[in-house]
């Protein structure tokens, strides 16, 4: 017996972090919703109780720091399965970009093994399971579109945001959330983003809106380190792009754009410097209702 489940990437909308907190994490709120740049994970039962990770990317664990090997380790001692699998996974999402790849393959194998072993945990269940793993596996596990609050666990779903295209762009560098983190500092943010205008624009289907009220505070640690997230951003608005945003603790920086007929030139304008270049849809409603 063999699932396959589509593992799409997460951007963040918007970013706020109120506080840190006594256990290390911050306090956050933030919007966050998916594109359509995902990975392939193919899940087969082997008869054998033991994880087995494949993968065509080089440059991932494929040992028990793998966050799908830990998702599949989870299930099986929590709901006592004594079967074992085979997860090759199809990485497309780039890594340590911003972009949650390893929460949503967790978040994957979740819903994969579920089905696979007949299991009929429910989503609410599934997402429990998933805080374990990391803060955005949660959110991972239903997608769509959400605002998360706490350290981003807890979440109340959102309509779809206006349909538009994404571009993004990920410079050839690794940001370490934890180290982003790390350097932020509450008392020294300048610029929040306008969460309730941007639940306002989301709710009204108001595209200009917004792109206008985009933000991300960490945006302010990433960028005096990594100047070229700035430059990126700059670029695709001076290109046409409608909105422009570092997606998490990045450095990975997605662009809105809402009419087809400006794809080419930001695509282009963007590929004269940047290797790294997806152009993609918003992918902006539940996975349940989605799922391939
Ligand atoms: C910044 C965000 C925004 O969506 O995404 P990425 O940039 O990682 O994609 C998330 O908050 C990242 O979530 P995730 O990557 O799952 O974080 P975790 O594995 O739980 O935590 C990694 C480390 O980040 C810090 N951390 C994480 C979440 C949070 N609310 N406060 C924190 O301080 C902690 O130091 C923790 O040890
Ligand atoms: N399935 C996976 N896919 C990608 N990275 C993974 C996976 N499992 C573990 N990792 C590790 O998780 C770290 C963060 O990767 P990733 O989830 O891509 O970051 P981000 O949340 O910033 O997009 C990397 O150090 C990577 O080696």
């Amino acid at each position: 017996m063999k699932v396959y489940e589509k593992a799409p990437a997460k951007i963040n909308l918007s970013l706020d972090v109120l506080r840190k907190r006594e256990d290390g994490y911050h306090e956050v709120e933030m919007i966050m919703t998916m594109v359509d740049l995902a990975d392939r994970l193919e899940m087969e039962e082997l008869p054998r109780d033991t994880i087995i990770i494949s993968s065509q990317a080089g440059y991932i664990p494929l040992d028990e720091k793998n966050l799908a090997f830990q998702a599949a380790k989870l299930i099986k001692e929590r709901y006592g399965v004594k079967k074992g699998v085979y997860i090759h996974l199809d990485k497309r999402i780039p890594v340590s970009a911003g972009l949650a790849g390893g929460s949503t393959d967790a978040a994957a194998t979740l819903r994969g093994l579920n089905r696979l072993w007949d299991l009929n945990i429910p989503s609410q269940e599934l997402q429990k399971l998933g805080e374990e793993l990391g803060s955005d596996v949660p959110f991972c596990v239903t997608g769509g579109t959400a605002i998360a609050r706490g350290r981003g666990e807890k979440l109340t779903p959102l309509g779809a945001p206006p349909p538009c295209w994404v571009v993004l762009v990920k410079p050839p560098i690794n940001v370490s959330t934890a180290d982003v983190y790390g350097r932020f500092r509450v008392d020294r943010i300048e610029r929040r983003p306008r969460t309730q205008d941007l639940l306002r624009a989301i709710d009204a289907s108001d595209f200009a809106g917004m792109c206008g009220a985009l933000g991300n505070v960490l945006e302010e640690v990433t960028i005096p380190m990594h100047p070229e997230v700035r430059y990126i951003k700059e670029s695709m608005l001076r290109l046409g792009a409608d909105g422009a945003l570092m997606s998490g603790s990045g450095p990975t920086v997605f662009a809105l754009v809402q009419r087809e007929s400006k794809l080419a030139r930001i695509y282009n304008g963007l590929r004269g410097f940047c290797r790294e270049v997806h152009v993609v849809r918003l992918l902006a409603t539940p996975l349940e209702q989605t799922r391939t």
